[in-house]
């Protein structure tokens, strides 16, 4: 390249940094005043035709307003300023706005959409073939990956958003066009016909059995996500060695005579996590009442528990089974005449009566279809008086199953269960079966143990986390895990410990 060139071209790129840097504030105003312009019109099409009257009254009042009072305009026009430069300073993301291949991405998705939200006759069509994605998707942001994590789009009025079929049909496209194994919260908003549809991140699954910060009467069943509506938070311990501090969301269960759950089935497959689940709500019961478990699948995974006070018995045969739950059933009647005696005399509610019992049952299933072998007493015809009665008399029954076997569960263990969670990557239809609502997430399949959904009574569905509570003689658990549990466990009584 010859010289007299090379310094022209010297000269040029110089002249224009120099411009570049002198008029840059008017260069970000600008942009600003233009990113404001392009929000204002976004906004003003996702304001419903009928609230549009009632906005452009109160602009008119606004700019009213500022022209009467001193000085106002000139404020206006320094706030307009402020508020163009600040939009306008520079963000590359801002700048650049979607990639190619993400703008590709909404075409797509809006194209899938069309079938479902037009109809022939509407003049005025928000999602046609060949239209534009921009008028009809409010709002949207992509994950490193390219794929959409938020979109905020709108729908036609008469798009039937109440019916479960309809919601589910979009749900599923935009799950599809998104890409799938991840779980997406959609968000119908039926007044403003927008939907929104968040990518969740995954609950973290480190947080493990510790003593949990609940009053009496309350159990953790696990953890939730913060988007979730729960306001509570419980500072709790994780991360890779469990020393981690924090405060995350509980789902928290209540029990007792105020309870609208007071009985609680956990359903999934084998090695969803329903016995540590029953293991995480024994521990937490020990702390003030008496535990009863039956281990209808009899792998032993309770008997750490033997002959820790509170403990009443571990049973894991069909004959120490069927006894058990006699005795609990009897103890049930008997606390619910005690306590009505005392009420009747104007006493406290002796100590004995008031403290929780918790009958634990791992399981049933099999003794069931045991007890039907060996033409003996179904021992879940046995729960039905604890079920009926227990939420009185201070007695609530936990039952763990597989979700594929629930058919054999009696209809009192079905009916007088409202508290309910389901464990392993199952569909929508599926979660709803157990919990009789869905999932306002999409369950991914690669759920790990102790991940499901949580629904108490009538409540919300919320999506759930059990805390890592291992068999203590689990060897293949982490050694600090099953050590957590351990010290968690009441300790022996000093008697009971000299005689062994
Ligand atoms: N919340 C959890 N966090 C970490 N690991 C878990 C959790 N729940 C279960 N696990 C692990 O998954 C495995 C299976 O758990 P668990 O025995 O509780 O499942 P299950 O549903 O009762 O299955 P099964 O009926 O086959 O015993 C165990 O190794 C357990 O330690």
């Amino acid at each position: 390249m010859s010289r007299p060139l090379e310094r022209g071209r010297e000269l040029l790129r110089t002249a224009n940094d120099t411009a570049t840097e002198t008029l840059h504030p008017l260069i970000v105003v600008c942009r600003g005043l233009r990113r404001l312009a392009a929000a204002g019109r976004q906004r003003w099409s996702a304001t419903p035709r009928e609230r549009r009257g009632p906005v452009v009254a109160l602009g008119a009042v606004g700019a009213l307003a500022v022209a009467l009072v001193p000085y106002g305009p000139l404020a206006a026009v320094a706030l307009l300023t402020a508020a163009a430069a600040w939009a306008g300073r520079d963000s590359a993301t801002r700048e650049t706005g979607p990639s190619e291949a993400e703008r590709a991405r909404l075409h797509a998705v809006y194209e899938a959409l069309v079938p479902y939200f037009s109809v022939p006759d509407d003049p005025d069509p928000l999602y046609v073939h060949g239209g534009a994605p921009e008028a009809a998707f409010v709002a949207h942001a992509f994950d490193p990956a390219g794929r959409p994590e938020r979109l905020e789009l709108r729908y036609p009025p008469y798009y039937p958003d109440g019916e479960a079929a309809s919601r589910e049909r979009i749900e599923q496209v935009l799950r599809a066009k998104c890409g799938r194994g991840r779980e997406y919260l959609f968000g119908w908003d039926e007044e403003a016909n927008v939907l929104e549809m968040t990518v969740l991140p995954a609950l973290p699954a480190d947080i493990g059995a510790q003593p949990f910060v609940t009053s009496p009467g309350e159990t953790v069943l696990g953890f939730t996500d913060h988007s979730s509506g729960v306001r509570r938070t419980l500072p709790v311990y994780g991360g890779e060695d469990g020393t981690e501090p924090r405060d995350e969301p509980p789902v928290v269960w209540r029990t007792g005579p105020r309870s609208t759950a007071p009985h609680l089935i956990a359903l999934g497959r084998p090695g969803s996590g329903t016995t540590t689940l029953l293991r995480s709500v024994a521990l937490q019961a020990l702390r003030d009442g008496d535990v009863l478990v039956v281990d209808g699948g009899g792998t032993g995974e309770y008997a750490f528990l033997n002959g820790r006070p509170g403990v009443l018995s571990v049973e894991c045969g069909l004959t120490g089974a069927l006894a058990a739950l006699e005795w609990a059933a009897h103890e049930t009647e008997r606390r619910l005449i005690a306590a009505q005696e005392a009420q009747g005399l104007g006493q406290p509610v002796p100590e004995d009566v008031r403290r929780p019992l918790w009958i634990l049952l791992d399981r049933p299933a099999v003794l069931t279809q045991l007890a039907a072998s060996e033409e003996r007493h179904d021992p879940q015809d046995l729960l039905r008086v604890p079920l009926r009665h227990g939420r009185a008399a201070q007695v609530t029954v936990v039952v763990a199953d597989q979700f594929e076997t629930a058919e054999s569960l009696s209809e009192a263990v079905r009916t007088l269960t409202p508290a309910r969670v389901v464990l392993g990557a199952y569909s929508s239809e599926q979660v709803r079966a157990v919990l009789g609502a869905p999932p306002n997430t999409t369950p991914t399949p690669d759920f790990p143990p102790g991940r499901g959904y949580a629904r108490l009574g009538p409540g919300p569905v919320h999506r759930l986390q059990v805390p890592a509570t291992p068999d203590p003689a689990d060897e293949e658990a982490p050694a600090f895990r099953r050590e957590a549990v351990l010290a968690l466990l009441p300790e022996p009584a000093p008697a009971a410990s000299a005689d062994r």
